[in-house]
């Protein structure tokens, strides 16, 4: 009788735990439990907190914060957690969990648990960071070989994925005064994020620039010998980075083949507008915060200069270009700095080591033409190419710009576009063309005359010709030089190097 009431109990005890079990999960109430759990085991463990912040002291990039956040973002626990944002991922049908600020997600290395909390940035004065939550008797047991473990994992996503390019945007300081910037600067710690970034999906290459294929495999392949000259800059002493002048009139692709070079190297890219920045000490606070593998632009350099509507002196310019702070900065970094016209500008921002590659972007000549007409009308060759022809020979031109809309607006009929061409060639080209100076189409801005093309490749060796031969001495440069005289871009290499 005993033993069958004990039989029966047993049963009842087993139905039982066999109902509450499917009660728990059924409801989701097993969350709660193991959360009531993980608190209770918590009250007899000892914790300690690590933070992983955004920004260093010197307010540069912290690499491990992007590295923790890659990792964080690719846990299967981020499914479970209580709070996920999404969002799409590259594809568009692509939906991507991410943390959200004051958002928990816990991970399991060797038996030990781990708690990631992702900080609350308005909290922290504008500066995200990531907590982590761990037993302070797992700590010298695992920590080491977890933090390794995420570098591992983090690396291993960005080779995966292609790099999602981002530009980079100045804004102005929130506290106009100067001296409450300067006392803002001082506090280091509290200091402020002074870039906005967007994605960067600027869709130019360098096949889609107009430019002859000889000026453009040279920009290619120096961009590439760079990439690779890590170790021959730092034996030489000096720091991996490469300047670039593109300079030329209004709508002839300079902002373009920004881009297209950004897209080229895989580069973010950092604008800079001068209009926003306070003084010379800013743009060195700016520069501080870039980080590597990006390009770092100045647009209208010559304007502001000129127009001084900038609060950035020339030497605070020239102090970013090569001063003691760009070796402080991340590394692996391409600037460029974009003109209309160089006439004007002190030739020491010219030199060598500020700038290393001078690229002009001339007017439109016929082979430019051609390759603007094949990629806006598909067309080849056309019966009237002999008669744009002639117009270029006579010295008319007008900008890429200024063609490609014409062709844009008429691409349904590539004898029209191609006619319309001719007729502004007639009237607004007149004299703008090869070895003229004339005015700009249009009227906007302060911008008078402009370099035309007809100006010999070498523009830049005979203003700067003795500073640019010792230089070449000293590193053994390999000039590239264009050779043909009728197209004056002028591609002059400060130097090749060669990885050792
Ligand atoms: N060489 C070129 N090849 C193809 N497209 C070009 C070229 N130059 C200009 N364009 C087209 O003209 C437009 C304006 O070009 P972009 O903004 O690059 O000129 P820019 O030289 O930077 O002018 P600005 O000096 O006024 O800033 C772009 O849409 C670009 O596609
Ligand atoms: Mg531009």
């Amino acid at each position: 009788m005993v033993l069958r009431n004990l039989i029966l109990l047993g049963f009842v005890i087993v139905w039982l735990l066999v109902m509450i079990r499917v009660l728990l999960f059924k409801t989701g109430l097993i969350y709660i439990v193991k959360k009531w759990w993980r608190w209770i085991e918590d009250c007899f463990h000892v914790n300690q907190f690590l933070k992983v912040p955004e920004y260093n002291e010197s307010m540069q990039e912290n690499q491990l914060y992007k590295k923790v956040s890659l990792y964080l973002n690719s846990l299967s626990t981020l499914e479970d957690s209580d709070f996920t944002n999404l969002v799409t991922g590259k594809k568009p049908h692509d939906i991507v969990l991410c943390l959200d600020p004051n958002q928990t997600v816990e991970d399991n290395f060797l038996g030990a648990v781990l708690t990631w909390t992702n900080g609350d940035n308005v909290e922290q004065n504008g500066c995200r960071s990531f907590v982590l939550k761990v037993r302070k008797a797992d700590k010298r047991r695992i920590l080491k070989p977890y933090l390794q473990h995420i570098h591992t994992v983090a690396d291993e996503i960005e080779q995966r994925k292609q790099r999602d390019l981002k530009l980079y945007l100045n804004i102005k300081h929130p506290d106009e005064d100067e001296d409450l910037h300067h006392q803002h600067l001082h506090r280091r710690g509290a200091g402020h994020v002074r870039w906005r970034s967007v994605p960067f999906t600027h869709p130019s290459t360098f096949d889609t620039i107009a430019m002859e294929d000889d000026l453009k495999n040279k920009v290619k392949s120096d961009l590439e010998s760079f990439l690779k000259a890590k170790q021959y800059y730092h034996r030489l002493g000096r720091v991996w980075k490469r300047s670039f002048l593109l300079y030329g009139p209004s709508g002839t692709g300079k902002s373009s083949f920004v881009a297209a070079m950004a897209n080229f190297l895989s580069y973010d890219v950092y604008d800079i507008d001068l209009s926003k920045v306070l003084n010379d000490s800013d743009l060195n606070f700016l520069l501080l915060q870039t980080t590597s593998k990006s390009i770092i632009v100045m647009e209208d350099l010559d304007r502001f200069l000129i127009e001084k509507s900038t609060a950035v002196s020339l030497s605070g310019v020239l102090n970013f270009m090569d001063g003691i702070l760009n070796s402080c900065c991340a590394e692996e970094r391409v600037m460029v700095f974009t003109m209309n016209c160089k006439d004007h500008i002190d030739p020491a921002l010219l030199r060598p080591g500020r700038i290393d590659v001078h690229i002009h972007f001339p007017l439109c000549d016929f082979l430019a033409f051609k390759t603007l007409a094949n990629s806006y009308l598909g067309v080849k060759d056309h019966k009237l190419f002999s008669q744009v022809e002639e117009i270029f020979q006579s010295g008319s031109s007008l900008s890429p710009a200024e063609i490609g809309e014409l062709m844009i607006a008429n691409r349904n009929s590539p004898s029209r576009a191609i006619k319309s061409v001719i007729t502004a060639l007639q009237t607004d080209g007149d004299g703008r063309g090869v070895g003229k100076i004339g005015p700009r189409l249009g009227n906007s801005g302060p911008r008078k005359s402009v370099e035309e093309a007809g100006e010999t490749g070498g523009a830049f060796c005979n203003e700067t010709g003795h500073t640019v031969k010792e230089f070449r001495k000293l590193y053994g440069f390999l000039r590239l030089k264009t050779n043909k005289v009728s197209h004056s871009h002028s591609f002059d290499s400060g130097s090749t190097p060669k990885d050792g």
